[in-house]
């Protein structure tokens, strides 16, 4: 399910130019959206899901039109959102809650949504947790619980913002292989500002800052643009006063500096391996 982007600006009331002039093309796949916050993505999300309108520019996915009415219906069936907080009822169970989605969603029928139902905690891994009560779900259960509720209709497209943060490290490598795996035969749009989310489950990626484009393409490509601009350097002295320092260890009786800059930081500075990390905060380096 591709989403194709054209010239995409929403101004809130009050001035703020959330997104400006975006262009985009996200392929099926999993695919990243990275920004710092205010960036723009939660409003492209909600773009996306019809939930918001843009101030102009057009959005298609799967060939349909958000702006029209039957578009935005069009895409709604093929769309699951997992908004950044999502509302749930504590004193429902998992499953009671799930059946709850499933009915406002227009699941009518009892035995396929049971049977969706089970099939979806299956996926999520909540089967043993089905039948508790949300309010004593962690925080990683109650995301995964989201998917499942944003999966209830099938969708060729999911769109997931920010769905990893404040979950424990185990919490999120869990979510992560369960959003690669979603993302074999349709498209994830997963929205962080976590690097290594995207560094851990998308082959491509847009990153976004103050409402616009400023890299689209392969994970590789912006890694490698980073090349001889991260550095490493030894120091007992004061700290090196060229560059971001972006990592600062205790090594023996001095400091090891990890350095972007886009000359060696020092005579004894050595050229290191980029992250996709590094490649992040060199690309939002002013004077890029
Ligand atoms: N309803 C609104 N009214 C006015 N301004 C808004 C509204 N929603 C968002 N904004 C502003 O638009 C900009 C983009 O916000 P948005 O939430 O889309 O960014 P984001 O990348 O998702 O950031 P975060 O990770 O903090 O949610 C920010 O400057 C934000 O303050």
């Amino acid at each position: 399910m591709r989403i194709e982007i054209s010239r995409l600006t929403k101004t809130y009331r009050g001035g703020v130019h959330a997104l400006d002039g975006l262009d985009l093309d996200v392929p099926t796949g999993m695919y990243g959206l990275l920004g710092s916050n205010g960036a723009g993505k939660t409003t492209l999300m909600r773009i996306l899901a019809g939930l918001l309108s843009p101030t102009s520019g057009t959005v298609r996915v799967g060939g349909h039109d958000v702006a029209t009415a039957d578009g935005r219906l069009a895409v709604q069936r093929t769309l699951g959102y997992l908004p950044q907080s999502l509302g749930v009822y504590p004193d429902l169970t998992a499953r009671q809650f799930l059946d709850y989605i499933a009915l406002l969603k227009g699941l009518d029928s009892r035995p396929s949504r049971r049977r969706r139902i089970g099939e979806l905690l299956e996926t999520v891994a909540l089967t043993p947790d089905a039948d508790r009560r949300l309010k004593g779900f962690s925080g990683g259960m109650l995301r995964r619980v989201g998917i499942a509720q944003a999966l209830l209709a099938d969708p060729r497209l999911l769109v997931v913002d920010e769905p990893t943060t404040g979950l424990d490290p185990e919490e999120r490598i869990r979510f992560r292989i369960l959003l690669s795996r979603l993302a074999g035969d349709r498209t994830v749009l997963l929205s962080t500002h976590i690097v290594e989310d995207v560094a851990q489950t998308c082959r491509s990626l847009a990153v976004l800052d103050k409402g616009r484009l400023v890299f689209q393409g392969d994970v590789g490509e912006l890694v490698s643009r980073a090349d001889r601009r991260v550095w490493t350097l030894t120091t007992s002295g004061p700290a090196p006063s060229e560059g971001r320092i972006v990592a600062a260890l205790p090594e023996g009786a001095g400091t090891r500096y990890r350095i972007i800059a886009p000359t060696a930081p020092g005579p004894s500075a050595q050229p290191a391996e980029p992250t996709l990390e590094d490649s992040y905060l060199a690309l939002m380096e002013p004077g890029r």
